[in-house]
Formats: structure tokens, sequence, C-alpha cells
């Protein structure tokens, strides 16, 4: 019923500004350049998985200023939200658009970035390093993924140790999204399978050029398939380390690939500072 007398009004305003202001002082946290993020596709579904615990603010207590106190930070159950993608997930002819035009078609712009990819990363970031198919992160930058995500690298590891076998391994050339598994961080990990093997068994330079281009294929056609939940890609000068192919032949054969305009357009390029 609309309020009648002034102390009703006043009560009934008092109560619908409370109401307001609990609703706009939340929601920026997570309002940001990555709006869609956690948005969910399917809210009924998500909602029942993951629930999100929003905070009550307490009742009565106020700063000496008088303004409610500052809202607790959410927290949210995400964990599990996606599943894993890989060259299972992608259809027959991905990489055929039709009726395109070569001249049309934009190449990756790589933006560059000193310093260390695994700081200040934003939720929703993929961070993309190459792999050998063996399932190892032994050594180089895999080695930081494994002790940062240990989630994630059980996964990959059986995915291409116990899902494949030495006698049926996973095919180079191809990409393995990771959703995210660790924690709060929401960050997704391309793994390109830029060579089967690793170490003095790697595959050689030009093969693993050419892995690379088919992977980065790929990586930016799963990217599309969660686009709504990525907001940046970075990767490492991928080749350049262990698997030594100077980052340049990379970074050559990566500005060949034609995109679909559905992919993203940009990837961050970090390497270390000296
Ligand atoms: N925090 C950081 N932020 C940003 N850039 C960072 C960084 N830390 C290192 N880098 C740089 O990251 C590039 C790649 O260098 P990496 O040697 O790691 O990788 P890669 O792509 O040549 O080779 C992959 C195989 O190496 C492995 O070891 P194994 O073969 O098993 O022995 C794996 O298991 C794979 O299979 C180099 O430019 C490093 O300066």
């Amino acid at each position: 019923l609309p309020p009648r007398s002034p102390a009703q009004r006043l009560r009934y305003t008092t109560c619908h500004y409370r109401h307001e202001q609990r609703t706009t002082v939340m929601s920026p946290q997570r309002d940001t350049s990555i709006r869609s993020y956690f948005k969910p596709t399917g809210a009924g579904d998500i909602k029942a998985k993951n629930p999100v615990t929003v905070p009550e603010a307490i009742p009565g207590k106020r700063t000496t200023s008088g303004t409610p106190p500052p809202p607790k930070k959410f927290k949210t159950t995400t964990e599990n939200k996606h599943q894993h993608l890989d060259y299972t997930h992608v259809t027959s002819g991905w990489l055929d658009v039709p009726g395109r035009q070569d001249a049309d078609q934009k190449s990756l712009q790589l933006t560059y970035h000193k310093g260390d990819m695994f700081a200040d990363v934003p939720p929703g970031t993929v961070l993309v390093h190459a792999c050998n198919t063996q399932g190892h992160w032994g050594a180089g930058i895999a080695k930081a993924f494994k002790q940062q995500y240990p989630k994630a690298y059980t996964d990959h590891h059986n995915f291409c140790a116990k899902d494949h076998t030495k006698s049926n391994p996973v095919s180079t050339g191809t990409t393995q999204l990771l959703a995210p598994r660790d924690g709060d961080k929401q960050h997704w990990i391309g793994c390109v399978f830029t060579s089967a093997g690793y170490g003095k068994g790697k595959d050689k330079p030009d093969q693993i050029i050419r892995n690379t281009v088919n992977s980065m294929q790929m990586l930016l056609e799963l990217v599309s398939q969660v686009d709504g939940e990525i907001s940046e890609i970075r990767m490492c000068k991928i080749n350049s380390g262990k698997f030594g192919v100077p980052w340049e032949k990379t970074e050559a054969a990566i500005h060949v690939i034609k995109l679909k305009p559905e992919w993203r357009t940009k990837i961050g390029v970090w390497e270390p500072e000296e």
C-alpha cells in the first residue's frame, strides 16, 4: 500500500533509499571492464550449482560519519563452472569461413609488456604457454604454471597421459584450454601443443613453428566458445626458451594467421625484465 501519513512516507523513503543504496554500492565490484565475465548464460543452472553469497548489511551499524559501513566483498563459488576445452570441441571444417576474402581478414595484434606474466592477472585472463604432448610441466615457465595452478596441471597431465597414451598421444598443433580450477583466481590456461617431445626429444624448429600456427588458431577458436567469460589473453614468448626457437620466428608465424570474425584480435606478450 502507498504510504499515507508523513511518518509512513518517511519510513517508506528511508527503506527504499537503503535498499537502493545497498544495490548500487555492491554491484560496481563486478561491474568492471569485463562486464559480462560473471554473467551466467543459463542463470538457473549457474545459480543452482554456484550460489552467490551476498553479505547482508549489519542492522543498525553505522560509521561515525553516519554513512552505512562499506559492503563486504562478494564470496562466490564458481569452481567447475566450465569444462576444459580441447580438439574434441571444434567441429569439422571449423577453419572454413564461407566466402572469405583473405585481404579482408585481420591479423593478430600483439602488444608487448615487460614483467612477470603472473603479476596482477585480471580475472578471466587466459594465460598461454607452449607445451609438449606428454603432459609434463617440468621446466621453464611451465614449472611456474605447475606451482601456481596445481589443479589445472593435474587435469592437463591426465588429459595427456591418461586419456591419451604413448601410442595414441595428443596431436601436436592442437590446444587445450583449461577452465579455472585453482581457487578464486578465475584464470584460464591455454596450452598450445607445439612439440610432441621435450628436452632433447623436442620437435625440430620448423615443425614447432607449423604446430604453433595450428595451435594458435585452435586457441582462438576455443576462446571464442567462451568469449563472454574472457577478459584478455596473455602469453609468454612461447617456444623461445626450452624449445629453442627464436621468438621472431614464432612472432612472424603468428602474424600469418587470418582471423575469423568471432576470434579475439589482441594478445598481450609478456617477457620478464632483464
Ligand atoms: N614469469 C614469466 N613471465 C613472462 N615470461 C616468462 C616468465 N618466466 C619465463 N618466461 C619466458 O617464457 C618464455 C618461454 O620459455 P620456456 O623455456 O619456459 O618455454 P618454451 O615455450 O620455450 O618451451 C616449452 C617447454 O619447455 C618446458 O620444459 P621441458 O621441455 O619439459 O624441459 C615445458 O614443459 C614445455 O614443454 C621465455 O621467453 C622465458 O623468458
